[in-house]
């Protein structure tokens, strides 16, 4: 039976996911989403959304972007068409990795993903033209609760594998984080 294999990384409740598709000469059969196997990674809340990114050109940036609490959201992101270098930057106050980041390389052929708790932005990078990525959500979009720290933030110093290449209006004049932030309380 196709199934999910976790890996906890070093920022705590940050896991990779890896997908073990069953392979037949007719092609493939993958699971993309298990609650039952996600709880052990602490995914216990019903899957609130499920959205689809398409990125024409390689090089493209989005992010970093968070829900405020209330609406702080569990993540999984999956990528189903090309390569992404995905970025789970943690600002949980209190946390012994504040401000820390991972980078993780999801592709289509590497069938990994990544869990990403509540507390931390959430970017990535295209790799190739049209990758497409998988979200989904513990928490409903919220408008009002969208925020975002500036990708490019030196004071963050996340490292991009590419040129900068398209990125939105908003994430291009995201302030970088502020001095005093005290990050998210949960
Ligand atoms: C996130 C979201 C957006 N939208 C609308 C809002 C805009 O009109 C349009 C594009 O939104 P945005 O430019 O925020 O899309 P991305 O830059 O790809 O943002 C996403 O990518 C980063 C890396 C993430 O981690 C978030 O899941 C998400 O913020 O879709 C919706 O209607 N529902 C949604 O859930």
């Amino acid at each position: 039976m196709s199934r999910l294999v976790l890996t906890p990384l070093l920022l705590a409740g940050l896991f990779r996911v890896q997908r073990l598709p069953r392979e037949d000469d007719r092609g493939a059969f993958t699971r993309l989403f298990c609650a039952q196997e996600l709880a052990s990674a602490g995914w216990t809340a019903p899957v609130a959304q499920i959205n689809h990114s398409r990125n024409a050109q390689r090089g493209c940036l989005r992010g970093m972007h968070y829900q405020r609490p209330p609406h702080a959201e569990m993540k999984l992101v999956s990528c189903l068409r090309g390569a992404v270098w995905d970025v789970a930057l943690d600002l949980r106050h209190g946390s012994s990795s504040f401000l820390q980041w991972h980078a993780e390389f999801l592709s289509a052929d590497n069938g990994r993903a990544l869990l990403i708790p509540p507390g931390f932005a959430h970017g990535f990078q295209a790799l190739t033209d049209d990758a497409e990525l998988l979200y989904c959500h513990t928490c409903a979009h919220a408008p009002a609760a969208q925020a975002g720290v500036h990708p490019l933030d030196p004071r963050l110093a996340i490292v991009w594998p590419l040129p900068t290449g398209q990125m939105s209006e908003h994430d291009a004049g995201q302030a970088a984080l502020p001095a005093d932030f005290e990050g998210l309380r949960l």
